[in-house]
């Protein structure tokens, strides 16, 4: 399978943001999933740049499931079969790779990969992808880049991640392309080192509260 969007959008279309995180420990990871879930926000993209992440994320399925747990960070075919192993819902790449699009189309577990350029986009459709991560949206061009693509390619639905924060979220969920954002605020490193979870929590329940034109 190539891209199993019906599945995707059920995933991303949940909440209007998708907290991006790396963690230390499994242990880190079910608490961070649970301070979220607290917080009304039940999907979660764990980058596999810390060694714990794959047991992060295995433990996250297992033991909090009301979370719907993806992986993130898929640079290789390696990686993505690690993560389906683990468990993961979904798997996300900041770009996306014959190798890695090789992987997807060999596994049940959608993929979903990123292009920041009208070229990569279009080499997307062409795969039969029609839902992307956006990355690094604010670095890239932000939301005027994507609202300059819609008109373009109809088809395609993003979830823009990189630069976005309370301040810009609602430039980029106000787009009709837009699913959801990612973000990397809703755990900020000196609350999750704190094992400050009601914080979390707050930021959470701050960020589930927006609402997605798309
Ligand atoms: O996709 C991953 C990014 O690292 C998240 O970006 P951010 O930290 O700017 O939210
Ligand atoms: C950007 C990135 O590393 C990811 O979310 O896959």
């Amino acid at each position: 399978m190539s891209q199993d969007s019906k599945r995707l959008l059920q995933i991303l279309t949940a909440q209007p943001v998708v907290p991006v995180v790396a963690v230390e420990s499994a242990g880190e990871g079910v608490s961070l999933a649970r301070a979220l879930v607290a917080g009304g926000i039940r999907c979660i993209e764990v980058t596999l740049r810390t060694p714990a992440a794959i047991e992060a994320i295995r433990a996250i399925v297992g033991e909090v499931p009301d979370m719907v747990c993806g992986a993130g960070t898929i640079l290789t075919p390696k990686q993505f079969t690690e993560a389906e192993k683990a468990g993961s819902k979904f798997i996300v790449s900041p770009g996306a790779t014959v190798e890695v699009l090789d992987a997807a189309r060999g596994s049940d577990v959608p993929l979903l990969p990123g292009s920041a350029t009208p070229s990569e986009m279009m080499a997307m459709l062409q795969e039969g992808y029609e839902v992307l991560k956006f990355f690094p949206a604010e670095q890239i061009g932000g939301a005027a880049l994507l609202k300059s693509i819609a008109p373009v390619m109809p088809a395609l639905k993003f979830c823009p991640t990189g630069g976005v924060s309370m301040k810009n979220v609602k430039d980029y969920l106000s787009l009709l392309n837009v699913l959801c954002v990612g973000g990397s605020w809703l755990a900020p490193k000196d609350k999750v080192a704190a094992g400050d979870w009601a914080g979390i929590t707050e930021l959470a329940r701050e960020a589930a509260g927006l609402k997605a034109a798309a």
